[in-house]
């Protein structure tokens, strides 16, 4: 599984320039005209990872092969979009189909590049992109809304989850409504899994890219502009990096030995690429896990969360056949040596599928390392969610869960993660799944 990050932004603001800069041999036409790009294009970036060849000497592996994001480069969105604009909805479906957003903004003054809308000014760009996802996602919550409403959504898997995701949409539709995305909006992981189908564009997670020219790269907070779009990206919960995507894609057309020279001029010592890769792998929730043997060492890219049979979706059958897995942290292994001394000391975490009990408001878990405890559930009109204590076999805490239960016309019904997260069960070593080595 591969996860996508899309370059979005007003036309001529530098997407495609930023593209060209960070994808291995990307070669997407960048010229100083709107509407440049039409058709999105689509590349693969490496995430440097030490951690990757400590391992491969460890198994002695043949190869190592490091986590990957792809970037999309999409098509510049104009005032109007929702409604067709442009070429809008077209480009709008291209933003639904990735998980995450980068959205250029022009920060640099340049007379002979055209801006769109006449004049630099992050705030109103960054308003016509927001307004114009919001409109998209309302439109699709109101058709929804009335679906659910009407009781005519025949795709969704349970009442529960029907409740869920009309109370979720319903604080989502208000969010929008007062100009807010969608991510704003504190959703459990249940409520999140209900509406994830919508492909909502607005609750995708954003990292703003303050495109600065090479004057303002030493000392981009001094720009008013890209103190502007710090400003906003943080009252619109999300990240910011500053970049010269011009700058970016000339040091790929030099010489190595020529880049550090280039960058001393500007005042920098480093390309701005890695701290961007990176703030989009962290700031995305990305976690990686490895997997290493004789064969290959590997690092894959998971959302944080993810359950263990979800995140081994890159081995595609794994999902439904999938019976447990293994893990160890990261730290365990190397310290053993091996995966099976890590074995004799007891260090291997098995993830296993949930088995739910069938009386009425009770939920069992019953997992390898776990005490499983019967917990009992309160009734209610709407869904509740019982946080449910886990323990270790020694008694310690090591999580929660989330179990939703609801009574509905007279009869329970509950909803329990068929699979314990990944990061969850790495979290009993306190690691995060960013310190994990896996094996399936
Ligand atoms: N930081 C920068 N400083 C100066 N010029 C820049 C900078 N970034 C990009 N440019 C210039 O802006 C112009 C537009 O760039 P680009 O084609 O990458 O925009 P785009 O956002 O992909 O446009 P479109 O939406 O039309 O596809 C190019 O001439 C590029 O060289
Ligand atoms: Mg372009």
């Amino acid at each position: 599984m591969s996860l996508k990050a899309g370059i979005v932004g007003l036309p001529n603001v530098g997407k495609s320039t930023l593209f060209n800069a960070v994808v291995e041999n990307g070669k997407a036409q960048a010229a100083n005209f709107p509407f440049c790009t039409i058709e999105p294009n689509v590349g693969t970036v490496a995430v440097p990872d030490p951690r990757l060849n400590v391992l491969s000497d460890l198994s002695k592996s043949q190869r190592a092969v490091p986590a990957s994001i792809e970037f999309v480069d999409i098509a510049g969105l104009v005032k109007g979009a929702s409604q067709g604009e442009g070429l809008g909805n077209k480009f709008l479906s291209h933003i639904r189909e990735v998980d995450s957003i980068l959205q250029v903004v022009r920060c640099f003054e340049d007379n002979d590049i055209v801006h769109v809308n006449g004049k630099v000014d992050p705030q109103s760009d960054i308003d016509v992109i927001n307004l114009e996802l919001i409109f998209s996602d309302l439109d699709q919550i109101e058709k929804r809304l009335e679906k659910l409403r009407k009781g005519k959504a025949k795709d969704s898997q349970s009442k529960l989850k029907e409740e869920a995701e009309k109370s979720a949409l319903e604080r989502i539709q208000g969010a929008l409504m007062d100009g807010k995305p969608a991510r704003s909006v504190a959703l459990s992981d249940f409520e999140k899994d209900a509406v994830k189908h919508l492909c909502l564009l607005t609750i995708k997670p954003v990292i703003y890219v303050a495109n600065v020219s090479e004057s303002d790269l030493a000392s981009p907070e001094n720009n008013p502009h890209v103190k502007e779009v710090m400003n906003l990206a943080s009252q619109l919960q999300s990240g910011l990096v500053a970049i010269s995507a011009q700058v970016e894609s000339e040091l790929t057309e030099l010489p190595s030995e020529e880049r550090t020279e280039y960058l001393k001029s500007l005042g920098v010592s480093d390309s701005g690429l890695g701290n961007l890769i990176r703030a989009t792998y962290n700031l995305l929730g990305l976690r990686t896990y490895f997997t290493s043997g004789e064969k290959e060492t590997k690092a894959w890219t998971i959302l944080a969360g993810m359950t263990a049979p979800r995140a081994g979706v890159i081995h595609s059958d794994f999902e439904k056949g999938f019976i447990r897995a293994e893990t160890v942290s990261y730290d365990d292994f190397v310290a053993a040596g091996s995966l099976a001394a890590a074995r004799e000391k007891g260090l291997i975490f098995r993830v296993r599928r949930f088995v739910k009990d069938r009386r009425i408001g009770v939920v069992r878990v019953l997992l390898d390392n776990l005490i499983s405890k019967d917990h009992g559930c309160s009734e209610g009109e709407s869904p509740k969610f019982v946080a449910f204590p886990v323990r270790n076999p020694a008694g310690e805490p090591m999580g929660i869960l989330n179990i939703g239960v609801a009574k509905l016309n007279g009869v329970f019904h509950q909803e329990i993660p068929k699979f314990l997260s990944l990061d969850f069960a790495l979290d009993h070593r306190r690691l995060m799944g960013s310190e994990t080595v896996a094996r399936a």
